[in-house]
């Protein structure tokens, strides 16, 4: 029985390479520690006396290494009688007594072998069971390979995949979990910080390994990235001095990230949608095709930068043959200047009126009256995408985006929230644009209507070309809504008449002028953390306006609110 037991034996590990001659003395010591008993011998394959081989090599190897660096070598002692069992290294000579060759076992040694193998009540298989459940194929354990002498792995690792005993816990996506696991499968960020750079590709049971008999390699856990939705909002609060902040209110959208702070505390956050784009709602007419842009209105034969060419080519034909932009990004003074007087002192001939108004079309009542007029505007050309120049040219500034430093603050005058910059700015820059819902004027006053009680809504009525634009249907009478759907834009508060920035309409991808790009410019040099404004062109005075307008706090000298001065 016994003969045939140890033949059994020996054709296991002949099968791994190993010769009789260095797996016999292990294999006696093993009987004798298990009072001849072949069942734990013979278990899972005979996986105890090929680890008790392994283990055997990898000592040979600590203690030659350790000898030679002058570190204690990693010794294992036997615990109580069994202890006196075996011979014992000899530290002073560097070597061991007649049975030097054989490393002895210890029982609590015994134990950790036990251990090693897989079964569903061991919590470390538990634990990667689970952990590959999130993360297949992330996780490295060598508990397999504890002790593993560097060279002998490959064939250990061959024993432990033929073994029974080492059964993968698989993947949920049928790849095995455990053990065996190569660099290949590793993720690089994990190869970068835990593992030794490998100079060619190995298995990780190849690899050098710590004394530890565990090592599992985990994912880190990556933290959520920020999200501004309403029911989770990444505010940092500073409970102290009552600071509420938000990092990026854009959710990454902008090249840009714009903050938001609450210096005063408590303030409810701002309920919307960050939209770096407008979107149509619903029933907007907006044509844009290339077939619209004819070849007077684009630079198809440009190339680079058009503001770099002695000639301006036909991108310029709007704005007088020349372009708005100078070559630092500018709007140049004297553009800036007709602007900013066509809106502020605007004289009687810079008014259209309309024979249908479609704003008041649009309240379909008897209430209806004759067109208030519209104010004329100048507008600003951009090269777009029938054009040969690049995107870094000096005349597409504003569908860039935005590239200055922005924060919405919690202003001090009882305004609300505000914006302002985070660095100076020259005069001409430009800030953002006004991005909102694309709404027809009919879809906004039924919206207005609807909501039942009064509600402050940001809208901005696209009416800059109207004049020209002869009958409009309501499908093309066009507004911005940023009320639910806006940019940063909808935070800038209102300032009668001397605001620091100026609204100006923008052409880019359509000549039909019932839709444009709203863009803001700095109308003068504003400092770090002046709020930026702009002037609504609200007529406080208005009683007949469907939306009733805020008693204006912009402490200008030249405030329109005549409620408010009489207060
Ligand atoms: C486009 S939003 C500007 C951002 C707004 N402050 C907020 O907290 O969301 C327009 C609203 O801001 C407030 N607002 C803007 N300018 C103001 C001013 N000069 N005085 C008082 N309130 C103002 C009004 O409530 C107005 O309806």
């Amino acid at each position: 029985m016994v003969d045939k037991s140890v033949t059994k034996a020996l054709s296991v590990t002949r099968g791994l390479g190993i010769g009789d001659q260095e797996v016999i003395p292990i294999l006696e010591d093993l009987l004798t520690v298990y009072g001849n008993d072949w069942t734990l011998i013979e278990e899972d394959n005979y996986r105890t006396l090929v680890d008790a081989y392994f283990e055997h090599n990898e000592n040979k190897g600590v203690e030659h290494k350790s000898m030679g660096s002058g570190r204690p070598a990693k010794r294992l002692h036997l615990a109580g009688k069994q202890e006196r069992a075996f011979p014992k290294m000899n530290h002073s000579s560097g070597k061991s007594t007649s049975q030097e060759s054989r490393t002895p076992l210890t029982s609590s040694r015994l134990q950790i072998i036990k251990a090693s193998k897989p079964s569903a009540s061991d919590s470390r298989f538990e634990s990667s069971s689970r952990l590959s459940h999130a993360q297949p194929n992330n996780k490295v354990d060598s508990s397999t390979s504890s002790g593993v002498a560097a060279g002998a792995g490959d064939r250990k690792s061959q024993f432990l995949r033929s073994s029974p005993a080492v059964k993968s816990f698989d993947g949920p996506f049928g790849e095995p979990s455990c053990s065996h696991v190569t660099r290949e499968n590793v993720p690089s960020k994990l190869q970068k910080n835990r593992l030794p750079k490998p100079s060619t590709e190995k298995r990780i049971n190849d690899l050098p390994l710590s004394p530890k008999p565990i090592t599992m390699i985990r994912p880190e856990p990556q933290k959520p990235p920020p999200r501004i939705d309403h029911s989770d909002r990444p505010i940092i609060q500073d409970e102290k001095k009552r600071v509420n902040f938000l990092k990026d209110i854009t959710k990454g959208t902008e090249k840009v990230k714009i903050s938001l702070i609450d210096e005063i505390g408590n303030e409810t956050l701002p309920k919307f949608n960050y939209i770096p784009q407008n979107i149509i709602y619903q029933n907007a007419n907006i044509n844009i095709s290339l077939a619209r842009i004819v070849d007077e209105d684009c630079c198809s034969s440009c190339s680079g930068d058009c503001l770099s060419s002695s000639i301006p080519c036909a991108c310029a034909r709007e704005t007088g043959g020349e372009f708005a932009y100078t070559a630092q990004g500018l709007l140049k003074e004297e553009f800036l200047r007709a602007c900013i007087s066509m809106k502020v002192e605007p004289k009687e001939d810079h008014f259209v009126y309309c024979k249908d108004c479609p704003l008041e079309r649009s309240r379909n009542d008897d209430n209806s009256e004759r067109c208030k007029g519209h104010l004329l505007r100048k507008f600003i050309k951009e090269c777009w995408r029938k054009c040969g120049c690049g995107m870094q040219c000096g005349n597409r500034v504003v569908q860039r985006g935005i590239v200055c430093k922005l924060q919405v603050f919690l202003t001090h005058e009882g305004k609300g929230w505000g914006l302002r910059p985070l660095e100076d700015l020259p005069k001409g820059t430009f800030v953002c644009e006004y991005i909102g819902e694309v709404l027809t004027n009919m879809e906004l006053y039924n919206r207005n209507m609807g909501s039942g009680k009064e509600r402050h809504t940001y809208p901005v009525t696209l009416d800059a070309d109207w004049g020209s634009e002869g009958f409009l249907k309501d499908e093309e009478a066009l507004c911005l809504d940023a009320t639910f759907h806006g940019n940063v834009a909808r935070f800038i508060n209102h300032r009668c008449s001397d605001s620091n920035l100026v609204d100006i309409p923008v052409e880019v991808e359509t000549p039909d002028r019932h839709y444009y790009h709203l863009a803001f410019f700095t109308t003068r040099k504003v400092a770090a953390l002046e709020e930026l404004t702009w002037d609504y062109g609200i007529d406080f005075n208005d009683i007949n306006h469907p939306i009733k307008a805020f008693h204006c706090r912009c402490g200008s000298a030249n405030c329109r609110d005549n409620t408010r001065k009489r207060k």
